[in-house]
């Protein structure tokens, strides 16, 4: 379980450029639960799983992972525990290394000892039976250097070692926005399948609606900061890409004449 109370970011604090980023943010995730996270620009999205992953402190509110407080965690101490993909797959792999390489650091992420490259003879199976799954063909390319794999092939690599060390929550942070649609597919089953496979607790960033409604078993809208809907099961189900159209709407008219009274 992760408890987000009342976590609050602000930044360029007291300066003439002051953002609040996250504007006390309360959100307890169980075990398994999948949410997709939606908003409009800027409304927060990416700074919210920046905070879980540690990116910064909060300036107010803490972070709950199971029992333990890991508010003032730095990032590399929450490492283990935490896994991450990120809309660019430049930056989930090294593409100097090969892939097995990449897989045997993916492999001992969190640990203190080992962070050596070597690849052990008996992991290189594991590996490849891992790969095998993905149906891409990289089974046989274990010795091939990361950047020769395409976009798509190398997102899917990230999933597969983002996951491997089994994380306490998996951060994706628009993680398909970057590929072609027909790629962008396979990676969204990839993330469906090893999510629902390992009962994964997991945050995904999406711009894209009938994503964001399709996958997981909870969603939520984050407008300036703060969480303006909250939906789980049944009810997320029933709702429609018209029905999220029109609490953006609402939302973005609130916000505009909001923004008018402030300027008359
Ligand atoms: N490092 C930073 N320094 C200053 N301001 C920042 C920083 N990171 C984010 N912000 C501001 O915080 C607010 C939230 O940004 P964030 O990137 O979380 O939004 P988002 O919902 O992910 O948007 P998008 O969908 O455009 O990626 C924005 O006003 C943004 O300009």
């Amino acid at each position: 379980m992760i408890v987000l109370q009342e976590f609050t970011k602000y930044f360029h604090r007291n300066s003439i450029n002051e953002v609040l980023a996250l504007d006390r943010i309360s959100l307890e995730l169980r075990q398994g639960d999948f949410v997709t996270v939606i908003g409009s620009n800027g409304a927060g999205k990416s700074t919210l799983l920046n905070g879980v992953a540690g990116t910064f402190f909060p300036d107010a509110g803490r972070l709950m992972l199971g029992d333990t407080d890991i508010t003032r965690w730095p990032e590399h101490r929450r490492a283990g525990r935490i896994g991450r993909v990120f809309q660019d797959p430049m930056l989930g792999t090294c593409g100097a290394l090969s892939i097995e390489q990449n897989m045997a650091l993916a492999s001992r992420r969190g640990k203190r000892r080992g962070l050596g490259m070597g690849v052990r003879s008996g992991s290189r199976d594991g590996f490849r039976a891992q790969l095998q799954k993905l149906a891409l063909g990289l089974e046989h390319r274990l010795r091939d250097k990361v950047g020769l794999l395409s976009g798509g092939q190398r997102q899917a690599l990230t999933m597969l070692m983002a996951t491997m060390v089994r994380p306490e929550i998996l951060l994706l942070d628009e993680h398909t926005a970057a590929l072609d649609p027909g790629t962008a597919r396979q990676i969204l089953s990839l993330t469906r399948r090893i999510v629902e496979e390992r009962s994964l607790t997991t945050l995904m960033v999406t711009h894209n609606m009938n994503q964001a409604l399709e996958l997981g078993n909870r969603l939520i809208m984050v407008h300036r900061g703060r969480v303006i809907l909250d939906v789980r099961d049944e009810e997320k189900q029933r709702l429609t890409v018209d029905d999220l159209l029109a609490r953006f709407y609402e939302v973005q008219g609130e916000a505009f004449s909001s923004d008018r009274m402030l300027l008359a």
